[in-house]
């Protein structure tokens, strides 16, 4: 379980407030009226904006001094941050070793998330000789890999065409749950929280709700939620 112990957090004169749980396993979109505080809170998650006050505990242990490498969790962003230089298989392996130091159960491992993401034989190529949705197959790959917890998602496959995106969204939830994995993410999209997450987290007016139900909170959705969603 994911905890936000009274958590309040600070950007410049903005100020967004947390105190919450997310089952283990559980899918959650993160949604909200833009500027709302949603990138703010997964960079508290992750450890890159320290609390002004209050503290993040996962599995009952206090993470919130803990240093960003050391937390048990993956992010995935909308720039995939692949290295250009390496190949594939290298921007895969950073996530088992950063310096690269590969054993053959490393490459057998590496071969079977290449697979596992459509990937196989694409090994030996560059980033650039890849398509945007080859691209973010490598990113998400890399982040099987690594196997962590929680896996933090924050608009990752914005970038591609809708019919991508529902694909590389579907392959990552099937992932997830394979591996028993949390999930939170970060969408501008309904549909995608809908498609893919039971519950959703709402970030507005200053507050990071606890996760409802999805279904119910965009056919009801509150006067914040509702002007954003166009509703
Ligand atoms: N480094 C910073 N210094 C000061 N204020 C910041 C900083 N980063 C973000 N903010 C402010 O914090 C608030 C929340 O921003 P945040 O990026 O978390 O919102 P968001 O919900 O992710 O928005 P969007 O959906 O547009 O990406 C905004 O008002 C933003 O201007």
């Amino acid at each position: 379980m994911l905890t936000l112990d009274n958590l309040r957090l600070e950007q410049g004169s903005f100020r967004l407030a947390a105190d919450l749980s997310v089952a283990t396993g559980a899918r959650v979109a993160v949604i909200g009226p833009s500027g709302a505080g949603k990138s703010t809170l997964l960079a508290a998650i992750t450890g890159f904006l320290a609390p002004a006050s209050g503290r993040i505990l996962w599995a009952g242990q206090d993470i919130t001094r803990t240093e960003p490498g050391a937390r048990p969790l993956s992010i995935l962003f909308q720039d995939q941050n692949l290295f250009p230089h390496l190949s594939v298989t290298q921007n895969i392996g950073l996530g088992l070793d950063p310096r690269l130091r590969l054993s053959p159960a490393d490459h057998a491992r590496i071969e079977a998330a290449l697979e596992r993401t459509g990937l196989a034989g694409l090994g030996p190529r560059k980033p650039a000789e890849l398509s945007g949705g080859q691209q973010s197959r490598v990113a998400l790959a890399r982040t099987l890999l690594r196997a962590r917890p929680l896996l933090l998602l924050d608009e990752p496959f914005s970038a591609l065409g809708p019919a991508l995106k529902a694909e590389m969204l579907a392959l990552t939830a099937e992932l997830a749950a394979e591996q028993g994995t949390t999930l939170l993410m970060v969408t501008h999209d309904p549909e995608d929280a809908a498609a893919l997450c039971p519950q959703t987290l709402l970030v507005a007016e200053g507050l990071a709700h606890p996760p409802q139900d999805t279904a119910a909170l965009l056919a009801n959705p509150p006067p914040s939620l509702r002007a954003y969603l166009g509703a």
